[in-house]
């Protein structure tokens, strides 16, 4: 593992996330100063009254600072609330801010990034990871601020009182310092080793419900329980070592306190015996040196909690370093020519792209030139490319040599919030939301009217059985839709892009895995929806091909054969809609040259 980065570096990486909060801090740390001078102020008030008062029996001598040490306790008191209040707000301002800026960066990053990362130790990161930067840069400052102010004041007063008895009791200051020390080391190995079992168990939890049938379906709960076991043991021992660590030091601590005490106590007996010292003196003697442990001690526990902290700061600087596979190109952008026609040309012009630490390259010298409004069909057998077509139409990621063009711009000097304005894309596991029918049909566009998502599910095919669930379009859908069949899934889906009104529509096998009547479904609103838009269909089902233009066959992560254009449908000349409007797709017809050649298999359309 990479050594943690340092203190400076932390902060240098986190602080324009606390920029905003400094004046809530410097607020919140004057107040922590008043609350400690009000103590100090406190101590005083008592020495003078043990001896102005209660060493004379003078009831006089008690009343004025007796006075004066409740209005000093009530100012202490109120700076303490205040001061604990605002560095508290100031503290959890900046999780909430770090914790935005981490998901927003990391929703940002390309689909590569996290095809090889585990989703619970992502959301870890996002939770304990950000919460642990937190305690370091902005709770922590407080802490430390008031703790090392704490230590000058109740020195300072000490020192005043009687400095020779003072820098006897504190020539044991230093241990508490060789004690925090000794133990830091190993918090911070049992914290790193702390940080990521919680990640595993956060994983192996988030993975375990995400595939519950799979997990119950292949009775495999029992060995689920043993990864989440084994993960939580040992998260189990790193904890017992942080505790072991904590709660030997806290003990150690106090044996270094009461030899301090007991130093003082004694000397001070010698003292008052010798009359250079009064009770009231040495009493108030004792409690500055009394008051000046904790904050002793509370730099002590920072130290360690800093180094446990660099632990989870280390796992979210490794997240934030992560850079996205596609930005905006810094030399300004390209415009894209103005819409209008049905759809934007889309071409591939001698693409090159293999994915990151692939060995193959997916695509070779990969050429097509789609007319707007122009139907394709892209086959071909497995693992050929056909997907990271529309990845790199998408801009999920860039080519490694030529170009994709929308309507003649490249795509690498569009804006990429541009590029993915016009293109609807249904993946092939269609994604289901948790919410009700209507926000998942709307999520590409929230603005949409309730009308307009009607609209989109009735050209989806969605509209009838929607209306038929219990509440309609009000139905609330589980996170990955169970109450909807595959074919259901994939009309919502549709819908979904179909509200989203772009020029270009692709969908990646759309029909997978599904039987004969829900695939006349999903197929049935792609003739109409092709009308109006340039449609890329990516699928192995030879049935398709009679819906498309054109069919393209990919092998080899090239064009295997000239791609030939239908007679049908080119952009301009669309045919009037038939009379029911219904697929003339036979979808139980053979595949009979399989996928070479899915044009001699498709015969003549109605
Ligand atoms: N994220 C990735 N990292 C590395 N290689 C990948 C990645 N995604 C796909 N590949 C590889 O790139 C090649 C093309 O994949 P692609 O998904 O485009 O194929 P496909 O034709 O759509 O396959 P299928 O029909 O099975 O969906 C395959 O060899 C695949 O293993």
């Amino acid at each position: 593992m990479t050594a943690a980065p340092g203190i400076r570096e932390i902060f240098a990486r986190f602080r324009p996330h606390l920029r905003p909060e400094r004046a809530g801090l410097l607020v919140a740390g004057v107040l922590l100063v008043v609350a400690a001078l009000a103590d100090t102020a406190a101590i005083w008030m008592f020495m003078l009254i043990t001896d102005d008062a209660l060493a004379a029996g003078s009831l006089d001598a008690f009343w004025a600072p007796g006075a004066a040490w409740l209005g000093i306790a009530v100012v202490g008191a109120l700076a303490s609330f205040g001061g604990a209040y605002l560095s508290a707000r100031a503290a959890e301002r900046f999780l909430v801010r770090l914790r935005a800026h981490v998901f927003a960066h990391v929703q940002r990053l390309s689909p590569d990034f996290f095809a090889r990362r585990r989703t619970g130790d992502l959301v870890a990161r996002m939770s304990g990871d950000v919460e642990s930067v937190e305690r370091l840069v902005a709770s922590g400052v407080v802490e430390t601020g008031t703790a090392l102010f704490g230590v000058v004041l109740y020195a300072g007063a000490a020192l005043y009182l009687r400095w020779d008895l003072a820098l006897l009791s504190f020539a044991l200051a230093p241990a508490f310092w060789l004690v925090a020390r000794k133990f830091s080391a190993g918090i911070r190995d049992a914290s790193r080793a702390e940080r990521a079992a919680n990640g595993e168990i956060a994983s192996t939890v988030a993975e375990g419900l995400s595939h519950v049938e799979l997990v119950q379906s292949a009775n495999q709960q029992q060995r689920q329980d043993a990864k989440l076991h084994a993960a939580s043991m040992r998260w189990f021992r790193a904890k017992l070592v942080e505790a072991r660590l904590s709660s030997t030091y806290a003990p150690l601590v106090t044996v270094v306190e009461t030899v301090c005490i007991l130093l003082v106590i004694g000397v001070g007996v010698w003292e008052i015996s010798a009359d250079r010292i009064t009770i009231g003196g040495l009493m108030a003697f004792a409690a500055y040196i009394g008051y000046l442990y904790p904050p002793l001690q509370d730099l002590g526990r920072i130290t360690m909690a800093v180094t446990a902290a660099r632990a989870g700061a280390e796992r979210l600087v490794e997240l934030l370093d992560a850079r996205p596979a596609v930005v905006d190109a810094p030399d300004g952008t390209a415009q894209l020519p103005p819409g209008g026609r049905p759809g934007r040309a889309v071409e591939f012009d001698r693409v090159a792209f293999r994915y990151p630490r692939a060995a193959e390259h997916a695509l070779r010298d990969f050429r097509l030139a789609i007319r707007p409004g122009e139907f394709v069909l892209v086959t071909g057998p497995s693992g050929v490319g056909k997907s990271t077509l529309a990845k790199l139409l998408l801009r999920f990621y860039d080519p490694a040599a030529g170009r994709v063009l929308l309507d003649g711009a490249d795509l690498t000097r569009l804006p990429l919030h541009v590029v993915r304005d016009q293109i609807a894309f249904v993946p092939q596991e269609a994604d289901v939301l948790h919410g009700t029918v209507a926000e998942n049909i709307a999520f590409g566009r929230p603005d949409a009217t309730p009308a307009e998502v009607v609209a989109a599910a009735r050209e989806a095919d969605a509209d009838e059985f929607v209306r038929a669930l219990p509440e309609g379009y009000e139905t609330v859908l589980g996170e990955r839709g169970a109450l909807l069949s595959g074919g259901q899934r994939r009309r919502i889906a549709i819908a979904r892009a179909v509200l989203r009104r772009t020029p270009v529509l692709v969908l990646d096998e759309p029909t997978n895995g599904l039987d004969a009547e829900s695939k006349a479904n999903v197929v049935a609103p792609l003739r109409k929806l092709s009308r109006t838009r340039t449609t890329i269909l990516i699928s192995h089902d030879p049935e398709l091909a009679e819906l498309a233009d054109r069919v393209v066959v990919l092998r080899g992560g090239r064009v295997a054969e000239p791609a030939r254009p239908r007679s049908r449908v080119l952009s301009g000349e669309l045919p009037a809609p038939a009379a029911d409007d219904r697929p003339t797709v036979r979808l139980h017809r053979p595949w009979p040259a399989g996928l070479t050649d899915p044009l001699r298999a498709r015969g003549g359309r109605a």
